[in-house]
């Protein structure tokens, strides 16, 4: 796979005048998010899900744009992560199409789409690490499944991306020895084992803490900073979207179907929609319906 180009990123911000109050860190990002010139890594076309007859959404068109933090946000059980599924192709949609890096994720050549597949990273909630093997190993798993690589250049190519997500030194640690941001970072790790120049994280800072959240958050930005991955991310954690964000789509139970798209920021202070006002205000909501 050829490497992605860099990201753009932008000047660090000025220092401040050492006669100006110091300002509390701000949890919004200080770079430049890709702008609408740049390439659509992914395009979704009038996608809908139904299950057994049931519509979840119906559609949802967007574009994810090259080396962007893109993030699926919206309420519980809108279908969040059944539009991550059907975007990496775990199912057929309903209706619509997705394109990523120029294929049809559904192609009907077999070849093709797990070709397609092995470009693409995932860490889902639930995806627990195997428990028997080191973080080492279990970050060695698809390198050994999908290349030829010597076990000794596997270990290293392991032991390089434990090193990205901060993990270098906890190589030969069990998951059981590990803490639940650790598991995380290993989990991100395993998904980046074969240079994947997208990744899809379904809900990452699920069940833990603010700081050990904030510190994922880091991660996530410091990767699509430094190495030009795009990443596409499914949470609510309101804290996480106006810290990693660049850009997000909202899904909405009752539209059954987006009710807002762009900059998670800009939504939060201008949007009129009483829904996308509730949540990025955390206002409650009037019942609906
Ligand atoms: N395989 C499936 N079969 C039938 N129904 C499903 C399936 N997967 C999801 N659903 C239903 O689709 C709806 C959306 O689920 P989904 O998990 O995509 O939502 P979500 O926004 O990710 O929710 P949460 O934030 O609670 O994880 C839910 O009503 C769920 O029960």
């Amino acid at each position: 796979m050829s490497p992605e180009p860099a990201r753009q990123t932008s000047p660090e911000p000025a220092r401040q005048a050492s006669s100006e109050p110091a300002q509390p860190a701000s949890p919004e990002p200080a770079r430049q998010a890709p702008g609408p010139e740049a390439e659509a890594v992914i395009r979704v076309r009038d996608l809908a899900v139904a299950f057994g007859g049931r519509t979840i959404f119906s559609g949802v068109s967007f574009d994810v744009r090259r080396g962007e933090v893109f993030v699926i946000l919206g309420g519980s059980g809108c279908g969040k992560s059944s539009l991550l599924k059907a975007m990496i192709g775990l199912f057929p949609p309903a209706a619509g199409t997705v394109e990523i890096l120029g294929q049809p994720v559904l192609s009907e050549d077999d070849k093709a789409r797990q070709a397609l597949l092995r470009r693409l990273g995932v860490m889902w909630q639930s995806g627990a690490l195997f428990g028997s093997m080191t973080l080492a190993e279990n970050v060695e798993l698809p390198i050994e499944r999908h290349t030829r690589l010597p076990p000794r250049a596997r270990g290293e190519v392991a032991r390089a991306k434990l090193g990205v997500v901060g993990l270098g030194d906890a190589a030969g640690r069990l998951p059981a020895e590990i803490s639940g941001g650790m598991a995380k970072r290993a989990g991100i790790a395993r998904a980046m084992a074969l240079d994947p120049p997208v990744l899809f994280l379904d809900e990452p800072s699920a069940g833990l803490d603010p700081i050990t959240s904030a510190g994922l958050d880091e991660l996530i930005r410091g990767i699509a900073r430094d190495l030009g991955t795009t990443f596409v991310v499914v949470t609510h954690e309101l804290q996480s979207i106006l810290a990693i964000g660049d850009r997000c789509i909202m899904l909405d139970k009752e539209a059954k179907g987006m009710i807002a798209e762009g900059d998670p920021r800009v939504l939060r202070d201008t949007s009129e929609h009483p829904v996308v006002r509730a949540f990025f205000r955390r206002e409650p909501m009037a019942e609906r319906g």
